[in-house]
């Protein structure tokens, strides 16, 4: 089963709900893991289940990170805030790096997202 991580910073977490709903059919064929606060709000306002990790700024971003770096998730989707400084910028990088070591698709954006999902 694909096992996809969902990520979002405040900022881009309607955008993420909406983008679930919009794509809730592909998505319930997937395992998803997300970080704290976005996990906790997807569980909550949709129909799918999040596994969550730790909030990203205590280290949920990290712990992504950990399982794209065993191979274990096929795809991450990550709304980042492009207008804010984040206080975890350091473990926002590490992510970003080891999907790029990893060779781990990643997408950044919605209209990437989209794509993301359909070749995942
Ligand atoms: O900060 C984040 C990613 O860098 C997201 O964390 P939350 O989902 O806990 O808000």
């Amino acid at each position: 089963m694909t096992r996809l991580a969902l990520i979002a910073h405040d900022e881009k977490k309607p955008d993420l709900i909406e983008f679930v709903h919009e794509h809730e059919q592909r998505l319930t064929g997937c395992e998803l893991i997300g970080t704290g606060t976005t996990g906790k709000r997807i569980n909550e306002e949709t129909g799918l289940e999040v596994e969550r990790m730790e909030s990203g700024p205590l280290g949920g971003d990290m712990m992504i990170g950990a399982e794209v770096a065993k191979g274990e998730l096929d795809g991450v989707i990550f709304l980042r805030d492009p207008l804010r400084a984040q206080p975890h910028e350091p473990d926002i990088t590490a992510l970003l790096r080891i999907c790029d070591v990893h060779d781990t698709p990643l997408a950044t954006n919605l209209a990437s997202a989209a794509c993301l999902i359909e070749c995942v």
